[in-house]
Parts: C-alpha cells; sequence; structure tokens
C-alpha cells in the first residue's frame, strides 16, 4: 500500500517553541488513519502543514506526493479539510456556502451534494449565521464528502453534532474509503476512532507515542481481570499474585487488575488457586489504551 501521507521527522516552532518536535506520521491509501493525543499535543499544528498552510521548519513532508508548500492550490483541490471549529461567511446561506466551497475547489458533485444535504436534514436555504454550531459543522461535512477528493483530512470533525449525526458521519467516512479514497481522522471522541480507524498515530508533546495497526495494539492490550478477595486470602492472593508479576494489587476486597497477555494465564491461576472468588477476564478495550495516553503532566 503506497502512503498518502508520508511525515518524517516534522518539526514546527512558533518562536523558541516547538509545537512539532521531530514527527513521523505514514498514512496508507484507502486507510482510517486515527491521530490521537491530549489537547496541545501538536495535531492541528500537523495539519496545517500538510495543507500547505504552514512551513514546516524541518522535516520531510509528502501528501498524494507533494510538497504541501510548494504546491498548495493542487492539494486544495485534492483534499477535503473539515476543521473543528467551523468559521463561514455569516450573511450566505447554507447553499451559497456550498457553492463557495466548490468553486474553490473546482470540482463538484451535484447529486451527492444533494443526497448528502437530504441525509444531514440540512436547510440549506436559511443564512448561516442563524445556524446552530451543529449545522455550521453540517454544511463543511456535506462538502467535504461530496466532493470527488482523494484525501479526507478531518480535525476534530464531529464537534457538536449529536448521536444520529455521529452514526451518519461514520457512515459517511465508511462510503468514502469504499469509493477508494483516504482519511486521516484527529479525534477526541475514542469510541468514534475504535469504530473507525484501523491504524492510529498517537502524538504528545509534538512527538510520536505509539503508531500502528489498531489490530496489533489490541492485541498488545492485555486484559482486565476483575475478582473478590475475602480478607482471610488476601495474603495468600497477593503473594500468588506478586508470583505471577504483579507486585502491587492494590486494597481489597475487589480487585480490578490490568494485565499484559503474556502474564494472563498466571494471574488467573494465581486468583483461583488464592481462592477469589467471581473471577472475570475481558479484553482491554481499545478506548482504555487510548486513554492511557492522555494522562499527561500540564507542559
Ligand atoms: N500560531 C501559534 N503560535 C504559537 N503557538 C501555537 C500556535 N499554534 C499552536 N500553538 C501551540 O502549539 C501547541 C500545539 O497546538 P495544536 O493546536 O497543534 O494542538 P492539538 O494537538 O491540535 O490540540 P487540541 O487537541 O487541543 O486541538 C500548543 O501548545 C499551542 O498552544
Amino acid at each position: 500500500m503506497s502512503a498518502v501521507v508520508e511525515v518524517d521527522g516534522l518539526v514546527k516552532t512558533f518562536g523558541r517553541f516547538a509545537a512539532v518536535d521531530g514527527l513521523d506520521l505514514h498514512v496508507g491509501a484507502g486507510e482510517v488513519h486515527g491521530f490521537l493525543g491530549p489537547n496541545g499535543a501538536g495535531k492541528s499544528t500537523t495539519i496545517r502543514v500538510l495543507l500547505g498552510l504552514y512551513r514546516a521548519t524541518a522535516g520531510r513532508v509528502r501528501v498524494l506526493g507533494l510538497d504541501p508548500a510548494r504546491r498548495p492550490a493542487e492539494l486544495t483541490r485534492r483534499i477535503s479539510y473539515v476543521p473543528g471549529d467551523v468559521a463561514l461567511w455569516p450573511t450566505l446561506t447554507g447553499q451559497e456556502v456550498l457553492d463557495a466551497l466548490a468553486a474553490l475547489r473546482g470540482t463538484r458533485d451535484r447529486a451527492a451534494e444533494r443526497r448528502l444535504v437530504d441525509a444531514f436534514a440540512l436547510d440549506t436555504r436559511r443564512q448561516v449565521r442563524t445556524y446552530s454550531k451543529g449545522n455550521r459543522q453540517k454544511v463543511v461535512l456535506v462538502a467535504a464528502f461530496a466532493a470527488r477528493t482523494e484525501l479526507l483530512v478531518l480535525d476534530e470533525p464531529t464537534t457538536g453534532l449529536d448521536p444520529l449525526m455521529e452514526e451518519l458521519f461514520q457512515r459517511c467516512v465508511r462510503e468514502a474509503v469504499a469509493q477508494g479514497r483516504t482519511v486521516l481522522l484527529s479525534s477526541h471522541v475514542l469510541a468514534e476512532v475504535e469504530a473507525l480507524c484501523e491504524a492510529v498515530t498517537i502524538v504528545k508533546d509534538g512527538r510520536l507515542v505509539e503508531s500502528g495497526p489498531v489490530a496489533q495494539m489490541r492485541l498488545l492490550g492485555g486484559s482486565q481481570v476483575t475478582a473478590t478477595v475475602a480478607p482471610e486470602q488476601a495474603v495468600a492472593v497477593a503473594a500468588g499474585l506478586r508470583r505471577a508479576g504483579i507486585a502491587d494489587p492494590g486494597p481489597g476486597p475487589d480487585l480490578r487488575l490490568d494485565v499484559p497477555r503474556a502474564q494472563v494465564p498466571a494471574v488467573l491461576s494465581a486468583l483461583a488457586g488464592g481462592g477469589a472468588l467471581d473471577i472475570t477476564c475481558t479484553p482491554t478495550r481499545l478506548e482504555d489504551l487510548f486513554r492511557r495516553h492522555y494522562e499527561v503532566r500540564a507542559r
């Protein structure tokens, strides 16, 4: 699979502050790639470099094989970009905004646009300044999905959408992929990322933390084990768990342990052998794996 987005060693500084500090990001063709990280991690800054809105301080950036710093206009035509905080021309109607966005891009699929306007239940006759935040978001989503672009760059695109519209958004992403398009999705909605993305890149403080296929992360994710331990069994269970590699199981009687995959059999037999009750073992949800990366110190 060839890469649609290739970023190697990207640095972007503002004054002496490095918002992005040596980041690698590779998005394969036809992939939905999640771009995750806590507030201020450098995701939007990276996205602006991909779109040619910011110039990289250092590093190599190619989008659809082109250098965005040199070919921003061509990339504008080939990329659909949806920001999280949409600012639109307030006195135009929804339809006039769709017309303007299509004119900027230079290509248009009117039938797809009409279908999406209906699906998102958008009244395009109204002036944009009368729209709610969710409706402003819908205008840009309709324009993005309806355009015949190869790459969708979605930066927190579902901010303000209600749950039904969130479902519709997910259907649109799946359709886009079925049409052979590629999606880079930056999102704090971890359930959305879990539902849509086959690969993710996680960033923190402008640097790569983890990147790869979601299936592999799931395998490495381990399990959550719970059990009830009566006070008279606590010492025996704690000793068994220590032998199984769990130094501190925490206070009883209800234990909740995050256990790496390789240790699961030993932990389960330590619990059962020590007389623990109500033992359960479930694979760690991807959402919980992602969540661990959000526990950060203040910068
Ligand atoms: N134009 C700018 N001038 C100075 N600092 C900036 C500028 N743009 C972003 N930053 C800083 O760079 C860092 C990364 O910001 P960025 O918006 O890329 O983060 P993010 O990962 O998109 O965060 P969020 O999830 O909150 O949207 C932040 O500390 C931010 O304050």
